[in-house]
């Protein structure tokens, strides 16, 4: 066999003599049988099996693939016959084209590129569908119209994760796949987010309806700068040979549902989001029209650091007014999913929807708990149940009906992740699912999951559908529970406080936090983290707006507030130790199962804050943290410390009304340490 310039095989041998092949494309035996005379027509046939359909090589490969809607290069160029195709198909396909054409507009570019479906590898093998496509768009160049105008760009259109698996292994650097099937990735330079490097377009409106100024996670640019950047973004990406386009959607309220279209040059970005957003089927896919929201991801290609408003050559810019979102500098895929997050922290609340950082799932008797928490402290862990069903793991919506996850897919962290510890996670790391920025071995392609040679932050990205009991579709009836999750590394919150209404609302407006960075050097002092709502990186409107939603839904539906600590017991970060998982599993179940809630409770110094004085499976003394700390003065400061730093956080947010009436807002502010 021979390997043309196309990378594939060729059955001819070196005499002019074919091999011969049978039905399934692959020699019979094994082994390739030489035939050793020419038959008239040169073309070889096995006549003890009934000979192949096919009348050329290509023909015969063509089998091998069978045909489907969402990655068929457009049909109808054939002429009648079996291919024959209605003439409303043709031009459907024809308005998804001209709307992805649309998409990748610019200025050099003024009718966007010619856009051709299909790997480029293969552009000489299928010329009709290349000129049936290009003869829509094509244009005249004129004097205006740079040589980048007559370029090709194809467009690799949802795409299957098998597809996406073969172009990632095959074009890019540090793709392998991994001893379960599941797809090794390296995001780059960046393996987190940059929440410094996100702008946001100040328009009339939006001056008006955003969170802008100390504390938000807004930072402003202007339209000029955003046009400026998306130029960029548009013109690298059309300057390359190929592009990935994800048309998919986001919430499973059907109501309530946004369509979203992302651009990426990468077979990882577009896996990811394969994964992450809702995928359609095909018949929806036939249907999608144009998107409501687009992302360019220009990753690879810096900003340009002299551009006004930018102070890196990471860019992530949100224009909310054209629907449009430009990513340039970072290939770290997080960012296209919370990008996503903050439009619809936008979005939903404009619909008197409350969008939600939070995991969620389902008991069999159909209680619902959500589950707040900032980066790491829990929410895909926890969520992830085997003793119930998983409706999604980090952006959820609350309506007037129920809740929704907004998300088709989840994305847990990776580090020491262990089978008998998380056991749904574990097994959904397999074909489809991508693995970002592990280490695994040469031969073996094992994951060591404990291993963070190349960050501390590696991730899992999977369908929801991997997770053997998710809610499918992935939505619920009201919540009963609403717990917040901390993971407390100064070791004196307790792990778990049943919370009044004030109380939550003072947690959730807080959104504390304390992780620590793991070093190699040793010992480090944790540090506070206060992220409003639990996620003030991606929320567009001020705090209160959805600390007053959660209110009212709280309190129309009778729903209870935790306060639960998953962080550090018997001490600090360096002396304590983190609570054991079963520990903290065993406190959930509590919740969900009705009993925590009719438990006896005292109520701690400083936080005001009421604990159970017994749980099933959980030693007793751990329940109240004085009773873990050896050195009690040390306790006590340390306590203090942290009652501060909340204190001096919430002053931000004291001239700030929630709701209608004062009374919950004097409640709240009384509901903080008292000290
Ligand atoms: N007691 C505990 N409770 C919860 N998680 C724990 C506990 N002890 C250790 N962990 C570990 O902490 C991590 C929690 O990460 P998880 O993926 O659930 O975060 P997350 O809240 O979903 O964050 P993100 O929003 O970034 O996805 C996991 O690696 C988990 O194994
Ligand atoms: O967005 C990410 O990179 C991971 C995540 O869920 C979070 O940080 O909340
Ligand atoms: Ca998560
Ligand atoms: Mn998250």
């Amino acid at each position: 066999m021979a390997s043309n310039e196309n990378g594939e095989f060729t059955f001819a041998n070196g005499n002019g003599m074919a091999m011969v092949a049978n039905g399934n494309g692959t020699p019979r035996n094994g082994l390739a049988k030489i035939q050793t005379q020419k038959k008239g027509n040169g073309m070889c046939y096995d006549d003890s099996t009934p000979p192949v359909k096919a009348q050329t090589i290509d023909e015969l490969h063509s089998l091998q693939k069978k045909k489907s809607a969402p990655t068929t290069p457009i049909k109808g160029t054939q002429g009648g016959g079996a291919f024959a195709i209605t003439l409303s198909e043709v031009e459907r396909h024809k308005q998804q084209l001209q709307s992805i054409s649309a998409s990748l507009a610019s200025l050099t570019r003024e009718t966007g590129p010619k856009v051709v479906r299909g790997d480029p590898a293969k552009q000489f093998e299928t010329p009709k569908v290349s000129s049936h496509v290009s003869h829509h768009h094509h244009f005249t160049p004129t004097i205006s119209v740079s040589d980048s105008a007559l370029k090709f760009t194809h467009v690799l259109y949802n795409l299957s994760p098998a597809e996406l698996y073969e172009q990632a292994i095959k074009y890019e650097k540090g793709s392998f796949i991994t001893s379960t099937g599941a797809l090794a990735t390296l995001s780059g330079a960046k393996t987190g987010r940059s929440p410094r490097d996100k702008r946001v377009v100040k328009d009339d409106t939006t001056e008006d309806e955003l969170w802008w100024g100390r504390g938000s996670p807004n930072i402003e640019m202007d339209e000029h700068t955003f046009m400026v950047n998306r130029e960029r973004a548009v013109d690298y990406l059309n300057s390359l040979d190929k592009v990935f386009v994800n048309d998919q959607f986001l919430n499973w309220d059907p109501e309530n549902r946004i369509k979203v279209r992302i651009v990426s040059a990468r077979a990882y970005h577009s896996l990811f989001m394969h994964n992450m957003c809702i995928r359609p089927t095909p018949e929806e896919l036939e249907n999608f029209g144009t998107p409501d929201f687009t992302i360019y991801n220009a990753g690879q290609f810096p900003c340009n650091r002299y551009t006004h408003y930018m102070t890196s050559s990471t860019s992530i810019d949100l224009n909310l007014a054209r629907r449009e979102m430009v990513i340039l500098g970072t290939m770290y895929a997080g960012e296209m999913k919370k990008g996503l997050f903050s439009v619809m922290h936008y979005l939903m609340p404009k619909r008197q929807i409350l969008s939600l950082h939070s995991g969620c799932n389902m008991g069999k008797d159909g209680d619902v708990a959500l589950f707040f928490g900032l980066s790491g402290t829990g929410k895909t862990t926890l969520s992830t149940d085997h003793n119930r069903y998983l409706i999604g793991d980090d952006e959820h919506c609350w309506t007037e009906n129920g809740v929704s996850n907004i998300e088709g897919g989840c994305y847990a962290k990776c580090i020491d992740l262990s089978r008998e510890k998380e056991p749904d996670i574990w097994n959904a790391i397999k074909f489809g699912a991508v693995l970002e920025n592990i280490v695994f071995d040469e031969h073996t392609r094992e994951v060591d999951y404990s291993d963070k040679s190349v960050t501390e932050n590696t991730r899992a990205a999977y369908p929801i559908e991997y997770i053997p009991n998710a809610k499918i579709p992935c939505v619920g009836p009201h919540p009963k529970n609403v717990i917040l999750l901390a993971c407390d590394a100064f070791g004196v919150l307790p792990p778990v406080s049943k919370l009044n209404l004030a109380q939550t609302m003072y947690h959730f407006i807080s959104g504390y936090t304390a992780l620590v960075a793991g070093t190699e050097d040793g010992i480090k002092e944790p540090t506070a983290t206060f992220s409003a709502c639990f996620g003030a990186a991606f929320i567009m409107l001020h705090p209160t707006k959805y600390a007053a939603m959660l209110a009212d839904k709280m309190l129309k539906h009778g729903a209870t507030g935790w306060l639960v600590n998953t962080g550090w017991s018997g001490g600090s970060y360096g002396s304590g130790k983190r609570i054991k998982l079963p520990y903290t599993r065993k406190i959930i179940d509590a919740i969900h199962d009705g009993s925590l809630l009719n438990a006896k409770y005292k109520k701690t110094e400083v936080f005001g804050l009421e604990i159970p004085t017994e749980i099933e499976g959980v030693p007793s003394e751990i329940l109240d943290p004085v009773n873990t700390w050896s050195d009690k003065n040390a306790h006590n400061e340390t306590l203090l410390k942290l009652a501060g730093l909340f204190k001096r956080n919430f002053e931000t947010f004291t001239n700030y009304k929630i709701g209608k009436d004062n009374k919950l807002t004097e409640e709240i502010l009384a509901a903080g340490p008292n000290f």
